[in-house]
């Protein structure tokens, strides 16, 4: 941003270059607007709307963060240098180096562009920044003819109650020069309040400069005044998103392109912001700027809820995959065991004698085939034993269908039954209970033992009875008593 003057001790005294209108002495009262020649008025004023109408206020140029008790008012001396009370306003000398050259203006305005400059006075030699230009002042508001407004307040606009208000100081640098910025100032100023949606007499271009190195370029600063003595914050705000966001339409072809140099105002954001995406762009300086701190990387990047989801959904399907296999395998083992015990696991069907205190499991299968289970054929079929071989259907029948009243007792084998076979003897037949390898062992034993020993105290083994779910053996019944 080109340093603008804030005081007269840096404007240079030189005198303004002659545009062949005469100076005339500055006006002291403030009743007196200024007077300006045909041709000044016709190049370098901007039009004003009525006092109280709704029109561009101009006034006395003042840098952005001058803090003075100057007094501003509506019946502003004429346009001036400033610092230089003396001096009518003139307009810029034309810039020393333009590619436009001040032809556009000088055709435009009738100001020819090759007037002589005229040489500076001999005072203090000018400094390498250009003045700030004043425009001309606004219309005097005629309600507030005494306000008297310290810096940084300023008159309120026409129509507002009359009290000093804060304005917000923006400055743009357009790509047009000083020459032909100045007949245009009414329209910048239209634009610029339709761009931030505010009445023209809210928008108040207080003065114009060439900026800094680039001749081609001029940097406006404008005030936008509030109707009340401050804008809310959110006005302020909208006005400084507008502002920094290039919401106002300036004319390219008139204006060119141009650039928001700060905007200020209480409780706004340092300008340029460094929030909104390609504000940095708007600032030579913050272009390079990087803040300093630790580059921790990117964050994490937010998991979608359908990724999630999935992965849910999969993981339960895995287990239940899983589950299932294993479940199969295990019944798959439990089977191949079965058969290696030569009962097929499916095959023993469980009789439970709810009554009673013999839980004793029997083959249920009523069948008519008979002779020795497949895990016992070989055993059994090496039994030479007296025993007799009894079918199934004999020993239940002969045990009334192992009724619950004939059992005689119980033990580590299985329940004993008491009988009567169909030739009249009467019979214990002990029920095999544990269908696995210890129970057939237990079995056989005990069938091989009677079978070879007899003994008068020992019980006499009549037979046996060996089907596919079945083991049964059948005593002499030893009336009276325990065994
Ligand atoms: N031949 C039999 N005559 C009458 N009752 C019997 C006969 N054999 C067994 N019992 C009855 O059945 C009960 C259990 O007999 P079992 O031989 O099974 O008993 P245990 O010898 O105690 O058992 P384990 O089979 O563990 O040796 C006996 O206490 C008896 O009351």
């Amino acid at each position: 941003m080109p340093t603008l003057p804030r005081n007269a001790s840096t404007v240079p005294h030189a005198e303004p270059p002659s545009l062949g209108v005469a100076p005339k002495p500055a006006p002291t009262s403030r009743s007196h607007p200024p007077t300006p020649t045909k041709g000044e008025r016709r190049s370098f004023s901007p039009s004003y709307p009525p006092p109280h109408a709704q029109g561009p206020e101009v006034s006395r140029a003042q840098p952005p963060q001058q803090v003075g008790a100057k007094r501003q008012n509506h019946h502003a001396p004429p346009p001036m240098i400033q610092g230089h009370p003396n001096l009518h306003v003139h307009p810029p000398s034309p810039p020393p180096v333009s590619p436009k050259g001040p032809s556009n203006g000088s055709k435009r305005h009738g100001v020819s562009p090759t007037l002589p400059p005229v040489p500076p006075e001999t005072e203090p030699k000018a400094p390498s920044t250009h003045p700030i230009w004043a425009l001309p002042p606004p219309p005097p508001n005629l309600d507030c003819k005494s306000l008297v407004c310290p810096e940084p307040l300023t008159d309120p606009p026409a129509g507002a109650p009359c009290a000093c208000v804060l304005p917000i100081k923006v400055g743009i640098r357009l790509s047009v020069d000083l020459y032909s910025f100045f007949p245009l100032v009414s329209d910048f100023a239209d634009e610029v309040g339709s761009g931030v949606n505010m009445a023209r007499r809210q928008v108040r271009v207080m003065g114009a400069n060439v900026a800094g190195d680039q001749p081609d370029k001029t940097v406006v600063l404008v005030h936008l005044v509030p109707m009340h003595v401050n804008f809310d914050k959110a006005t302020a705000l909208l006005t400084f998103q507008s502002l920094w966001s290039k919401k106002i339409s300036l004319k390219p072809s008139v204006f060119g392109d141009y650039e928001i140099l700060y905007v200020v105002y209480p409780g706004l954001p340092p300008s340029p912001p460094s929030a909104p995406a390609g504000a940095f762009g708007n600032s030579r300086n913050a272009r390079a700027m990087k803040p300093l701190g630790v580059d921790v990387g990117k964050p994490p990047k937010k998991v979608n809820g359908s990724v999630i989801a999935i992965a849910v959904l999969s993981t339960v399907i895995a287990l239940i995959i899983c589950t299932v296999a294993a479940w199969l395998l295990i019944l798959r083992f439990r089977d191949s065991d079965d058969m290696a015990q030569g009962y097929p696991h499916s095959a023993i069907p469980k009789i439970s004698r709810s009554s009673g205190t013999c839980n004793t499991l029997l083959a249920g299968r009523r069948s008519t085939q008979s002779g020795p289970s497949s895990s016992l054929g070989s055993s059994m079929a090496a039994y030479t034993g007296q025993a007799k071989t009894f079918k199934f259907a004999e020993i239940e029948k002969a045990t009334n269908g192992f009724d619950d009243s004939s059992i005689v007792g119980e033990g580590g084998f299985g329940c004993v039954y008491q009988g009567t076979l169909e030739d009249g003897t009467t019979v214990a037949v002990k029920v095999l209970k544990r269908f696995d390898g210890q129970g057939e062992r237990e079995f056989l034993a005990e069938v091989e033992m009677l079978g070879r020993l007899h003994h008068r105290n020992l019980v006499k083994l009549l037979g046996i009875c060996v089907e596919e779910n079945a083991r049964c053996l059948v005593y002499e019944l030893i009336p009276n008593g325990s065994v």
